[in-house]
């Protein structure tokens, strides 16, 4: 096939701790996921974006060997250390592979959570099936720093409750754990923030960043949310229809998308940065091309509230020719100290 502009052929290197090729899902005569090719690098993070219905989901339970009932997939997923393919992979081989080398964490965090189990007990289990720890009291000793890892309060107690006693954040703070057990080589995330409160989104997603980067682990991310590929990724991949028809470093692809299916995904959203005194600016249109922010912006999550408080204020300030306007306010509980704060104060938001 000739390569979708922008995407890069799945040429796999010794860096490449997965590596798909070919990789099509089909149902019946119906083919839902067609030639997907693409690698991921020893510690990369990549977001995998697209519509809803684009096959980003098949995708990954493809990788994982998870693909729901009657679904087929074909291709090749090959994962490094692991010397089958992933594809036609037996059951039982599959199971050593998840939850040691690539280990995943849904949308809906009770769906990989035993209700009836304490959840110390359910991180411990993952480290001494896959022989991670030699016996019971230091599996159960690792699962309370795991805890500890992904900021639960008092983890030693933590450890002895059940799923239902817990919020729906901490709940995904502890599939979090359980996915990081081992050290996986690749996380796979699926809308991993989605289901919860928009005030500990943005928590979730930075104890996932970080527990990637300090175990040099590689993500593959789907999210809808551009922001939050923005804030937690290096690369970009979007799918459509089915196919990837798009991929390259995250800055790149949002300011200079080149299939025409990004251009308008880009174009319809609004993305907000961090600059380095914790102001959030929310970007309207599209994203300005790279070096138009002050130094030390990050992106960050959406910002739901700048259209009415903002769209008036003197503070905004064109970010580019053609790509909208950015005003900055602070981000709710983590402005910078010493940020100041104009436009917040104006429109007598605290
Ligand atoms: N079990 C199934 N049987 C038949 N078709 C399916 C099945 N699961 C998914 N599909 C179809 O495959 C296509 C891709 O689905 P997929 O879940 O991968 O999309 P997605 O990009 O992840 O969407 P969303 O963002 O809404 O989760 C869709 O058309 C969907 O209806």
């Amino acid at each position: 096939m000739t390569p979708a502009p922008g995407t890069a052929p799945a040429a796999a290197t010794q860096d490449d701790v997965l590596a798909v090729r070919n990789l099509d899902v089909t149902v019946g005569g119906r083919t839902l996921v067609e030639d997907v090719g693409f690698t991921i690098r020893a510690g990369e993070r990549v977001g995998l974006i697209g519509e809803s219905g684009s096959g980003k989901s098949l995708t990954a339970l493809s990788v994982m060997g998870l693909l729901p009932e009657g679904l087929r997939a074909s291709g090749s997923v090959r994962l490094a250390g692991v010397d089958h393919d992933l594809v036609g992979a037996d059951e039982a081989r599959m199971s050593r592979v998840r939850g040691k080398e690539i280990a995943m964490v849904f949308q809906e965090p009770m769906t990989a959570l035993n209700p009836t189990m304490r959840v110390g007990r359910q991180i411990a289990e993952v480290l001494l099936i896959h022989r991670t720890r030699p016996d019971r009291a230091s599996a159960r000793a690792a699962a309370v720093e795991l805890l500890a890892q992904v900021g639960l309060p008092d983890p030693g107690a933590a450890a002895q409750a059940y799923p239902h006693q817990f919020s729906g954040g901490q709940r995904q703070r502890v599939v979090l754990a359980i996915a990081l057990a081992n050290d996986p080589a690749l996380l796979v995330c699926d809308e991993p923030t989605t289901a919860l409160d928009v005030t500990v989104q943005a928590r979730v997603l930075d104890l996932i960043v970080r527990g990637v980067q300090d175990r040099r682990s590689a993500m593959l991310f789907i999210t809808h949310d551009l922001a939050v590929v923005a804030t937690a990724c290096e690369r970009v991949m979007v799918m459509y229809g089915g196919r990837l028809v798009e991929s390259g470093p995250v800055r790149e692809v949002f300011t200079r998308p080149r299939h025409r299916y990004t251009q308008g995904l880009i174009g319809a959203s609004d993305l907000t940065v961090v600059d380095d005194r914790g102001r959030l600016a929310t970007i309207r249109g599209s994203v300005p091309p790279a070096g138009r922010f002050p130094a030390g912006c990050v992106f960050r999550n959406r910002c739901d509230h700048a259209t009415e408080v903002c769209a008036t204020r003197p503070e905004w300030i064109p970010t580019g020719p053609d790509s909208g306007y950015a005003c900055f306010h602070p981000v709710p509980g983590s402005a910078a100290p010493g940020a100041t704060t104009p436009t917040n104060q104006e429109a007598g938001r605290g």
